[in-house]
């Protein structure tokens, strides 16, 4: 599981504090209104901002002062991060090996990767000979492969349209399944939440609540959901 215990990270007039726990495998949106510090959540736990106080860990090793690169943690944004000069398998195989020298072995789970998410025979492509929604593919791909038993997401798929953007979704959910990994997704969309979410933390004003069953928390929503919802 996901320990964040008594966290608190200031950033000038803002503060984010957060005393809860994820279980493993579990699929977490994180929502809340813009500003409330969901971004700096997921930052938090990726390693790119450091707690001024309390401890971070995962399945009780301790990551609190672990570079990102040393955590256990896939990462998959809005923009991506795919490189335009290099091809979609050249763009998966980098969560391989930054030095893209494969084996025939991770060369062959490049190509499966990327059949896995409806891109066979499009491997030599680069992201400019990609549609959106096939980018947000490759970089799903890339995640599936890196294999890393926690994924982050910070609205990868918001550029996408609402039927893209629910199929996105869906496989998003499909790779956490493969890798039985943890996923934490942030999104203003509560039809996302909806076709994603077991748990959800609700954040407000830098104060994230512990995660709750999303269908119990419909029933009964925190006050400031209520108004968000509408
Ligand atoms: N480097 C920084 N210094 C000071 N304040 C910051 C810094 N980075 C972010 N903030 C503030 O921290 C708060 C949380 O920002 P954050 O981006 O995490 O919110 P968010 O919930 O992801 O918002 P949105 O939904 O609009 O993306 C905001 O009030 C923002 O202005």
């Amino acid at each position: 599981m996901l320990e964040l215990q008594s966290i608190r990270l200031t950033q000038g007039d803002f503060t984010l504090s957060a005393d809860l726990t994820i279980p493993v495998g579990a699929r977490v949106a994180v929502v809340g209104p813009s500003g409330a510090g969901k971004s700096t959540f997921l930052s938090l736990i990726g390693g790119f901002e450091a707690p001024d106080e309390g401890r971070l860990l995962w399945n009780g090793q301790e990551l609190t002062k672990a570079l990102p690169h040393e955590r256990p943690i896939s990462h998959l944004f809005q923009d991506n991060n795919l490189f335009a000069h290099m091809s979609a398998a050249q763009n998966v195989g980098l969560g391989i090996r930054p030095n893209l020298r494969l084996t025939k072995a991770e060369q062959a789970r490049v190509t499966e990767a990327l059949s896995a998410v409806g891109l066979s025979g499009m491997e030599a492509r680069r992201p400019a000979e990609l549609s959106g929604g096939q980018q947000s593919r490759v970089a799903l791909a890339r995640v599936l492969v890196q294999e890393k038993p926690l994924i982050l997401l910070d609205e990868p798929f918001s550029a996408l349209g609402p039927a893209m953007r629910g199929e996105m979704i869906g496989l998003a959910k499909e790779v956490s399944t493969r890798l039985s990994a943890t996923m934490l997704m942030v999104t203003h969309d509560i039809a996302d939440v909806d076709r994603f979410a077991d748990l959800v933390i609700w954040i407000e004003d830098g104060v994230c609540l512990p995660p709750r069953n999303w269908e119990e928390m419909k029933v009964d929503p925190p006050q400031g959901l209520k108004a968000y919802i509408g």
